[in-house]
């Protein structure tokens, strides 16, 4: 398909891309360009995405063409536009490994000592597909009893045993449901009923994934051990996760050593140069400097460090949502600006502080000033939906970023747990009192009254059980796909292009228009998402 003067030919057909005149076209019955609503906008309105809509387009293609893929970064390209946030309810390496294998990036948050936060990093860069590499392990002194109480608390059976209990000493044997089934005196020792390691087929470290699947088939066997030469155990392969874990053809992967992408926040105070350096050394790819405005000198100063430093790293600033604000994060050297404040569904800035901006509004207007340095644009907060995706995107933004949408996750930290018969996991403002307090005083300190107090600017709650992430991204993809589809756009680049060419267009709704695009008027229904 071509594109010239607003023509599209498709085929033998010349069609004019809406097939109307252009008085039709600009009296408002093809709905309005993003400049009519967002610039040109006499009564100054900042407007969001449940205000507008986008028209729907010409569709030439199927639902399988349409290409989500994007850029982060000036540097890091996703097949998949979606990121989780860097909150302590939302991303540590079990969230940004299923990300990153899905197809997107997981930032893992700041809330920890700088060591957790580079060995959460270290755990997604060093995760192979199938190789489970930090396994709970047993000691021969450990008791029946113990076993019996690990297994119910983790819900797995089978533990490798090691000289001394950790992962990485001396593999001696292994644990499985078969070794404990007839022994009935709780103080018994684990080296009394563990299949000993004389009786182990184990795999050599290096093994590639079809090496451990033909061993597991042969020895028909539930789990194989790793073991390097000096017989220390440096991973289990399990037979169950091979099955699950076919290769991720769109997994996010850097170049060099094709390991899995992971992201990290930091924050702007001088030690965040030491925490920055230990993410680096575990290899973190990109950086985002965290803060709810992030138009600071000391942000400003924190990312000009970064990338005299760490050059290879990329660099994610903000949070911003104005030209000028970008400008400054621009000129100091970032390679993709985070946009967003106080629109989180945790947030309680704008109320707190007065300062923000309504999301829509701030995503137009970021993404155009920053498209001219090629910038790419993280939408932050405020996705309820997957039609919210789809219009962040056609707004402008290269990625959306998420918070509660993958809270509530199997691979989001924490414990499920019940209220009023609903499962729930817990959910939370990274400005919450709670969040401040796990974080310690690194935030305080810099009030030298020791009297100061601490302002809340968001929330803490819980939010409903969502499943994995194995099935909750992919039926987000196919949601964003399908609404691009029915916008006319094929890809990311096609709806930036359609959006600063006039081609893509949108109307503002009214209160009674935003009801009636939900479900209305029934007695009773029952949601599924898929
Ligand atoms: N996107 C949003 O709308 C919002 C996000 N949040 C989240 O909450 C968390 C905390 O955000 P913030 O409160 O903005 O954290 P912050 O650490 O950036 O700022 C807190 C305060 O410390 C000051 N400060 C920062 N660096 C300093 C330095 N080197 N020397 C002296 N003072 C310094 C700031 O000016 C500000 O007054 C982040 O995770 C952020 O993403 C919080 C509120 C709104
Ligand atoms: O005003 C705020 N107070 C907070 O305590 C807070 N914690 C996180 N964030 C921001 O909200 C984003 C996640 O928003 P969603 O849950 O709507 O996806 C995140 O990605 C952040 O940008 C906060 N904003
Ligand atoms: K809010």
């Amino acid at each position: 398909m071509s594109t010239a003067n607003g023509y599209v030919s498709n085929g033998e057909k010349r069609l004019k891309l809406t097939d109307v005149d252009e008085e039709t076209l600009n009296s408002g019955a093809e709905g309005y360009t993003a400049t009519q609503v967002f610039v040109k906008n006499p009564a100054c309105v900042a407007y969001t995405y449940d205000d507008t809509i986008v028209m729907p387009g010409h569709i030439s293609f199927s639902l399988g063409d349409v290409d989500i893929s994007t850029k982060l970064t000036r540097n890091i390209e996703l097949q998949v536009p979606f990121v989780s946030s860097p909150m302590d309810t939302v991303t540590e390496h079990k969230m940004a490994i299923t990300m990153a294998l899905q197809g997107g990036i997981g930032i893992i948050h700041s809330n920890m000592k700088a060591e957790d936060q580079a060995t959460e990093v270290r755990r997604v860069k060093k995760f192979k597909n199938g190789f489970i590499l930090d396994p709970v392990c047993l000691s021969p002194e450990s008791t029946l009893e113990e076993v019996y109480r690990t297994k119910q608390s983790l819900g797995f059976s089978s533990f490798p045993v090691t000289d001394n209990g950790k992962m990485g000493g001396r593999l001696v044997g292994i644990i499985s449901n078969r070794d404990t089934s007839f022994i009935e005196d709780p103080s018994v020792k684990v080296k009394e009923f563990m299949t000993s390691r004389d009786r182990l087929a184990c795999a050599k470290d290096g093994v590639s994934l079809e090496e451990a699947n033909k061993m597991l088939k042969e020895s028909k066997k539930g789990k194989l051990p790793v073991v390097n030469e000096k017989d220390e155990l440096v991973a289990l392969i399990a037979r169950t996760d091979l099955q699950k874990n076919r290769d991720n053809p769109r997994a996010s992967k850097d170049s060099v050593n094709k390991q899995l992408l992971c992201g990290a926040s930091i924050g702007t105070r001088p030690d965040d140069k030491i925490r920055a350096k230990l993410l680096v050394d575990a290899g973190v790819d990109v950086i985002v400097v965290d803060s709810s405005q992030g138009d600071s000198t000391y942000q400003i100063e924190m990312v000009q460090h970064l990338k005299s430093t760490h050059p290879e790293v990329d660099v994610i600033g903000g949070n911003v949502v104005t030209p000028s604000q970008a400008h400054h994060l621009i000129e100091a050297g970032v390679d993709g600006l985070r946009v967003g404040m106080g629109i989180g569904s945790i947030c309680t800035t704008q109320e707190v502080c007065a300062v923000g901006r309504a999301q829509a509004s701030a995503v137009y207007h970021v993404s155009k000033y920053a498209r001219k340095f090629g910038i790419p644009i993280v939408a932050d907060g405020g996705i309820k939906s997957t039609g919210h995706i789809t219009k962040a995107l056609c707004l402008g933004a290269g990625c959306v970023m998420m918070g509660s949408m993958l809270a509530g996750t199997d691979e989001a930290p924490g414990e499920y747990f019940y209220q009023d018969g609903v499962r729930l996991k817990r959910y939370r403002g990274m400005g919450s009192i709670e969040a401040m307090n796990q974080g310690g005083e690194k935030r305080y300190v810099w009030d030298t009254a020791k009297t100061a107090v601490k302002v809340a600017q968001g929330v803490s709650g819980a939010v409903t059980d969502k499943g994995t992430l194995q099935r909750y991204i992919p039926y987000l993809m196919q949601g964003v796909r399908h609404g691009l589809q029915d916008a006319g756009v094929k890809s990311l680049d096609d709806a930036r292009e359609k959006l600063y060419s006039n081609r893509l267009r949108f109307e503002i709704r009214s209160p009674a228009a935003q009801k009636e695009g939900g479900v209305h008027g029934l007695h009773s229904y029952q949601k599924r998402l898929y």
